[in-house]
């Protein structure tokens, strides 16, 4: 039975995993190297819970409720009392695999391990753990309280147990599920951040401005984000180490990433968390930075 549940990592999708967590009622604890990111992310839960109440979706109740239930740490010594601990980490694979190394002999043996990556390979990933047949990939999809969907992905040697376990705890969060098999970047990121970089690809190659890039899809395709505001929305930094698994992983130039976002990300404007990328966001309203 899961109760206690462990996020490593309080970035947007972490302060969102956390979140919707707390509100089906699990105790959690939020971890990350950064006290800054764990005071933005409790802030930041604090306005979406309040979004929730505002449009009706929960009452003031279950928010206060939800917000006493979680509790934030900069180390990983309170994840012995978890049942599944879900790291999400920067899109980095020697970040999370340092991750794992610290945090598997906190664990509890019978504790499920599942990673957050957006595309990154989780046989390999588990291969760096104790416990491959308790290690499956739970994809979430930002913004986590709105979105419907979590991935879940087997590595070779994850469970019948555990995927059972994890799809039957997704089901009670109120979450849809979709299986992926273990190949780079999943299902949804196989699809959406090839049309994303090839957005980017479109803007450097001067078919189009960032507005009407985004004016196109918005209107011509129903997007409800244009893919250059998407792009900002997800980071252009995690959309480029995207890409870079894509392009290694299936070794096909299809997927070679856009010069243009390798340098937005090596100018650190990485999108909507730092205030600037394809848009400035420091002002009243975005505005293109090309
Ligand atoms: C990269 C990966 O590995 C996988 C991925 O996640 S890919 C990304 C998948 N997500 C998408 O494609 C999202 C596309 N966009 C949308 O569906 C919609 O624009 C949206 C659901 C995000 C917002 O819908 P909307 O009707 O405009 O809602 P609205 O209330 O106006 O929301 C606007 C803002 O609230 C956020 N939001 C809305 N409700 C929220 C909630 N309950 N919790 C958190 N954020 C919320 C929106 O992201 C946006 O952020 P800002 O406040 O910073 O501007
Ligand atoms: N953005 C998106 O749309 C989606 C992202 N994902 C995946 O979720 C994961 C997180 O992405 P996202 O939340 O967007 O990224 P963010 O950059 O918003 O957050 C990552 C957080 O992890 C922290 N961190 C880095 N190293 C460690 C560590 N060793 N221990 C604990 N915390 C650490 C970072 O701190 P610091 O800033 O100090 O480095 C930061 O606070 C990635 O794997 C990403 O691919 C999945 C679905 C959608």
């Amino acid at each position: 039975m899961v109760q206690h549940v462990g996020i490593i990592g309080a970035g947007q999708m972490g302060n969102g995993i956390a979140h919707v967590f707390a509100v089906a009622g699990y105790d959690v604890l939020l971890s990350d190297i950064n006290e800054e990111a764990l005071n933005k992310a409790k802030a930041k839960i604090e306005i979406n819970l309040q979004r929730q109440v505002s449009k009706g979706l929960i009452t003031a109740d279950v928010a206060a409720a939800a917000q006493s239930r979680i509790t934030t740490t900069t180390g990983l010594d309170g994840f012995g009392e978890v049942d599944l601990a879900i790291e999400a980490a920067t899109e980095n694979e020697q970040v999370k695999i340092a991750i794992f190394k610290e945090l598997c002999p906190k664990l509890k043996p019978e504790a499920i391990l599942a990673t957050n990556t957006s595309s990154i390979s989780i046989t390999r990933l588990a291969s760096t753990t104790d416990r491959p047949e308790k290690f499956i990939g739970l994809h979430f999809m930002n913004p986590v309280p709105v979105m419907k969907l979590v991935e879940l992905i087997r590595g070779i040697a994850t469970s019948e147990e555990t995927y059972h376990t994890a799809e039957i705890f997704i089901e009670k969060i109120g979450k849809l599920t979709a299986n992926s098999e273990d190949f780079p970047a999943f299902i949804v990121n196989r699809l959406l951040l090839p049309m994303i970089n090839e957005a980017i690809y479109t803007l450097y190659e001067g078919v189009g401005s960032v507005e009407s890039i985004d004016k196109a899809m918005r209107l011509g395709a129903n997007h409800p984000m244009g893919p250059l505001q998407l792009a900002d929305f997800i980071g252009l930094d995690t959309c480029l180490s995207i890409m870079q698994v894509l392009y290694e992983g299936l070794a096909d130039t299809k997927y070679r990433p856009c010069p243009l976002l390798v340098k937005y990300v090596e100018a650190g404007w990485i999108g909507r968390k730092v205030g600037r990328g394809f848009y400035d966001y420091r002002g009243d309203e975005p505005v293109p930075t090309r």
